[in-house]
């Protein structure tokens, strides 16, 4: 993931005046956002403002009201999930949900499989094999044998990461990563994503815990019932402490 704020680069996720929500209720009032080509956005928000939402929307989870999303030019705005997971976006799911009755190489193996069924890898570095998800990260290799209801919430956490990128995603939806997972545990699954950085990968992290937001991220977008409200690079938003806590209620 290259530094992309300022950049001028095409964007790989292009959103437009996107409404979605629950059986008539809106949740999504217009939403714009991007993320360009190999960058890193975090998208920001107090709780219940439809993070959450957006992504379920983005990845063909939940159908839009109305509305553009844009894959590398590509309209996916009501397209099935598995239709936008073919076009490269994999999403790792809040509260992880990986398969608990499954090893942890069956579930990667079946992530694999799905993967292989459904489209051909598309550049980057080398197509994603349980192989090198495990080289990724050796604690998944040491308990490659244990059921997933048997693991850590970090270790799930790494599960559901490298369940997703079997998909060889050029588009990865982290829906808050962090959550649950004491500070040390954050601490290796920051290392994680940030090792992810080289392979080109671009992002939307939602995330509650801005220590780990600032230090992944290369922009910040920040969303109050619906809609986005601010947009700025990492380091701008840093800086504006002020701003910051008017926007998320934090210092
Ligand atoms: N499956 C659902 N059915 C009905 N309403 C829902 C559903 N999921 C979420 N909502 C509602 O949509 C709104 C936005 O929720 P969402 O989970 O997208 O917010 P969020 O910003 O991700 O919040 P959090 O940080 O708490 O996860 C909330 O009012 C929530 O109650």
């Amino acid at each position: 993931m290259t530094a992309a704020a300022g950049t001028t680069g095409t964007d790989l996720l292009s959103v437009r005046d996107l409404r979605a929500g629950y059986a008539g209720t809106t949740v999504l009032d217009g939403v714009d956002f991007t993320v360009p080509t190999g960058a890193v956005v975090a998208l920001l928000g107090r709780n219940g403002v439809g993070k959450s939402t957006f992504v379920h929307t983005v990845m063909g989870m939940l159908k839009p009201y109305s509305g553009s999303i844009r894959v590398d030019g590509r309209e996916l705005a009501g397209a099935a999930a598995h239709t936008v997971a073919r076009s490269g976006v994999a999403i790792v799911p809040q509260g992880r949900r990986v398969f608990a009755p499954l090893t942890v190489e069956e579930n990667l193996r079946i992530a694999a499989r799905a993967s292989k069924a459904s489209r051909a890898f598309r550049g980057g570095g080398g197509p994603w094999t349980p192989e090198r998800v495990y080289e990724l990260m050796p604690r998944l290799a040491e308990r490659r044998a244990n059921r997933g209801d048997q693991l850590s919430g970090g270790e799930q956490q790494m599960l559901a990461i490298g369940r997703a990128l079997l998909r060889n995603p050029r588009l990865l939806l982290l829906d808050e990563p962090s959550d649950g997972l004491a500070p040390a545990v954050i601490d290796l699954i920051a290392e994680l994503l940030e090792g992810l950085r080289g392979e080109g990968i671009a992002a939307v992290l939602v995330e509650q815990d801005l220590h780990l937001a600032f230090r992944l991220a290369d922009e910040v977008a920040v969303m109050q019932k619906g809609r986005i409200v601010h947009r700025s690079s990492t380091a701008d938003f840093r800086r504006d402490r002020a701003r910051a806590h008017s926007l998320l209620g934090v210092g």
